[in-house]
């Protein structure tokens, strides 16, 4: 469980988050949504470590962060996953290199014990027959895929996934939002996804942050999302083309319960 308390962070005398405070659920995808700029990112970037905010507390497991001595820091943070947008793999390397890269830094396993856990963690995103191929030579889904095979491979507790479907075609996305949603129930890992993607949300919002300008404008999960009256979130999910047909459906729901 990642606990976030009343987080502040401004640069200069810009406001970027004001006073957040949410729990990211253990064992489930956790997602954070809104618009551009609204402060996602900022407040990610506080939750792994990057931004110190300027108050407020980030508790892992009950442990602040914040407060934790440098040495509890670095083991905490090999506990944490990172898949980036467009999946930031190392062009010169073969796609088992790339998964290899985080237990060449970290681990003091062999070559053969690397080389077992790199297969296993190709096998577990069905990708085994990439191996020696080059990201160039790749899809985007089956990069994701690869960024999501190197960001498990030291087995952490706590995923963090930064627009994973972002330039990916709607099928596509769906099996990488299947894929983390089956890894992180597999894993028991806690996951963070920052998306603009209303069918991830739909799909996989175990618990929903909702940003508006720096500030926490709604929470709650997929199944109570398209039901909120929250002004802000409603045109924010129902300027999504999928949302249009969620719409109508509340709106005949609404009409049935009036009868
Ligand atoms: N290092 C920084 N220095 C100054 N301002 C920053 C910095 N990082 C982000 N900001 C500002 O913080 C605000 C929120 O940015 P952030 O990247 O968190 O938005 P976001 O919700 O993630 O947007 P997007 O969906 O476009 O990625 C923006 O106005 C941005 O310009």
């Amino acid at each position: 469980m990642i606990e976030i308390r009343n987080i502040k962070k401004s640069f200069g005398d810009k406001t970027i988050l004001y006073d957040i405070s949410a729990t990211m659920q253990a064992g489930k995808c956790n997602l954070i949504i809104g618009a551009s700029g609204s402060g996602k990112t900022v407040l990610t970037k506080c939750m792994v470590g990057l931004f110190t905010p300027d108050s407020g507390d980030i508790l892992y497991n009950g442990e602040s962060m914040l407060q934790m001595p440098e040495e509890e820091r670095k083991q905490l943070r090999q506990k944490i996953g990172m898949l980036f947008q467009g999946s930031a793999l190392f062009d010169s390397m073969t796609v088992e290199q790339n998964v290899m890269f985080p237990l060449d830094m970290f681990s003091g396993l062999s070559y053969r014990e690397k080389k077992k856990k790199v297969n296993e963690v190709l096998d577990r995103v069905n990708l085994k027959e990439a191996n020696k191929k080059y990201p160039a030579e790749i899809s985007g889904g089956m990069k994701k895929r690869v960024g999501i095979a190197r960001a498990i491979v030291l087995n952490p507790k706590y995923l963090f996934c930064d627009e994973p479907n972002s330039g990916l075609d709607p099928q596509t996305s769906l099996l990488i939002d299947k894929l983390i949603k089956e890894i992180t129930t597999e894993y028991k890992i806690t996951t963070i996804v920052v998306t603009h993607d209303m069918n991830s949300v739909m799909e996989i919002g175990d618990y929903i942050l909702f940003m508006h300008k720096g500030y926490k404008q709604w929470e709650g999960s997929n199944k109570e999302i398209i039901y909120s009256k929250d002004e802000k979130l409603n045109e924010f999910i129902f300027a999504s083309e999928f949302l249009q047909d969620a719409k109508q459906m509340r709106m005949l729901e609404d009409s049935e319960k009036k009868k």
